[in-house]
C-alpha cells in the first residue's frame, strides 16, 4: 500500500476488503449429507437445496436459521432531482418515512406476511446531497462515515440481512454509478424508474452524461465513484454489505439500486459479493445485465420495480421455504419411505 492509499478516507474500508471470511465448506458437506435422506428425490427441490446450502456455508451452521432475518431500508435523497430525472418529488422520501412508520408501505406488509424484521435508516432524507452534475455526492470522509453507519444495520443474532432502500433520483445514481463502473453510453444504463416520460427519460441519460463527464478524471476508483456519485443510502447499504460479511451474515439484495452499492463493492474485490443472492431481478431495464456482470442469479424474475427492499423480502419468503424443508423434512428411515432403486 503507498503512503497515499494508507492516508485515504477508505483506508479502513480497504482494509476490510482484505480480512472478508469465505464460506464453510464443512458445512455445505453436512447439509448435502442430510438433504440426501430426505423423502424425495435428489435434487428435487431445485435451486432450495442450494439456497440452504449457502445460507450455512455462511452462518458457519450445518443446521441453518432464519430465526431474525432483517429487512434494512436506506433511506436518502438527493440533489440530482432538481433536473427532472423522477417522475415524483423529493418531499415523498419524508412521506414515504412516515408511511414505514405507519405500516402502509409494500414493504411493510411483505415483512408481516414472511414474519422478516424490519428497520429503516433515515440517512438525513431532509438534507439533499450535492448534485452528481456538478460535483461530487459526498465527499470520502462523509461517503466512510456514512459506510459506517450502515454497517450497523448488522445488529447481533441476525441469521439473514436483506438491504433495500427508498430515494427519489436514485435510479439516475445507480444509472451513473454502473456507466462509471462499466462504462457505455447513458441511454444504456437509465431506465423509467418511478415511471418517467420520454422527455423525463432523456433529461435522466443527459443527467448521467453531465455526471460522468464532471467525474471523468476520477472514477478508477470504485470507492471514488460511490462517493462522487452514489449518496448515503447508496454508501450505506454498500457498508451494511461489508460489515455482514466480516460477520459471516449472508445478504439478499433488493433491485437496481441496492445492486449499485453491491456493484462498488464487486469492483473493488471481486468476491466481495460471495455472500450475496440476488432477491430478484427488477423491470429496470439494465438491471438483468448488472446481474450477469456480477455472477448472480436472481431467486426471482416478477417486473417488480419498486424498491424498498421488495425483492429481497419476497425472496426471504422463499428461502424461509426452502430451510423449513430442510430442517423439517422426514428422512426415509423415519417415513418408511424406499429410497432409490438400484439402477
Ligand atoms: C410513492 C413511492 C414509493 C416508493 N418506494 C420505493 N420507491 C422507489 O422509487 C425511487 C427511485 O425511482 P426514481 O429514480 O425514478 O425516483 C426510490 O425511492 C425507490 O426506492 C418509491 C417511489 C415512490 C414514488
Ligand atoms: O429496482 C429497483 O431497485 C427500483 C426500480 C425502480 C424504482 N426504484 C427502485
Amino acid at each position: 500500500m503507498t503512503s497515499d492509499q494508507a492516508a485515504s478516507p477508505f483506508a479502513d474500508i480497504r482494509r476490510l476488503l482484505t480480512e472478508m471470511p469465505g464460506p464453510d465448506g464443512d458445512t455445505v458437506a453436512a447439509i448435502r449429507a442430510r438433504d440426501a435422506q430426505l423423502t424425495k428425490p435428489p435434487g428435487s427441490l431445485g435451486r432450495l437445496e442450494e439456497f440452504v446450502e449457502w445460507l450455512g456455508a455462511w452462518q458457519g451452521k450445518a443446521k441453518p436459521t432464519l430465526d431474525r432475518p432483517m429487512v434494512c431500508v436506506f433511506a436518502g435523497s438527493h440533489g440530482v432531482v432538481e433536473r427532472g430525472v423522477s417522475a415524483f418529488p423529493a418531499a415523498v422520501n419524508r412521506q414515504m418515512l412516515d408511511n414505514f412508520a405507519a405500516g402502509g408501505a409494500a414493504i411493510n406488509q411483505l415483512c408481516a406476511a414472511y414474519g422478516l424484521g424490519f428497520r429503516v435508516f433515515d440517512l438525513a432524507v431532509d438534507m439533499p446531497t450535492g448534485d452528481i452534475c456538478s460535483g461530487p455526492a459526498l465527499d470520502e470522509k462523509g461517503c466512510v462515515a456514512t459506510m459506517a453507519f450502515g454497517m450497523e444495520a448488522v445488529a447481533a443474532g441476525t441469521d439473514c440481512l436483506a438491504v433495500g432502500e427508498m430515494g427519489i433520483g436514485n435510479t439516475t445514481v445507480a444509472a451513473a454509478i454502473y456507466a462509471a463502473l462499466y462504462g457505455g453510453e447513458a441511454e444504456h444504463w437509465v431506465g423509467r424508474g418511478t415511471g418517467l416520460d420520454a422527455a423525463g427519460l432523456d433529461r435522466k441519460a443527459q443527467a448521467v452524461r453531465l455526471a460522468l463527464e464532471t467525474h471523468k478524471d476520477h472514477l478508477s476508483d470504485p470507492l471514488a465513484v460511490l462517493a462522487r456519485l452514489g449518496g448515503r443510502e447508496i454508501a450505506a447499504m454498500a457498508g451494511a454489505i461489508l460489515a455482514a460479511r466480516l460477520q459471516r451474515v449472508p445478504v439478499v439484495l433488493d433491485g437496481y439500486v441496492a445492486t449499485a452499492a453491491a456493484a462498488v463493492l464487486h469492483a473493488a474485490d471481486p468476491h466481495a459479493l460471495d455472500h450475496c443472492l440476488a432477491g430478484h431481478r427488477s423491470a429496470e431495464g439494465a438491471h438483468g445485465e448488472v446481474l450477469e456482470r456480477l455472477g448472480l442469479t436472481p431467486v426471482l424474475s416478477l417486473d417488480m420495480r419498486l424498491g424498498e427492499a421488495s425483492g429481497a423480502a419476497l425472496a426471504l419468503g422463499l428461502l424461509k421455504g426452502a430451510l423449513a424443508c430442510h430442517r423439517d423434512m422426514a428422512t426415509f428411515e423415519q417415513a418408511g419411505v424406499s429410497g432409490k432403486s438400484a439402477d
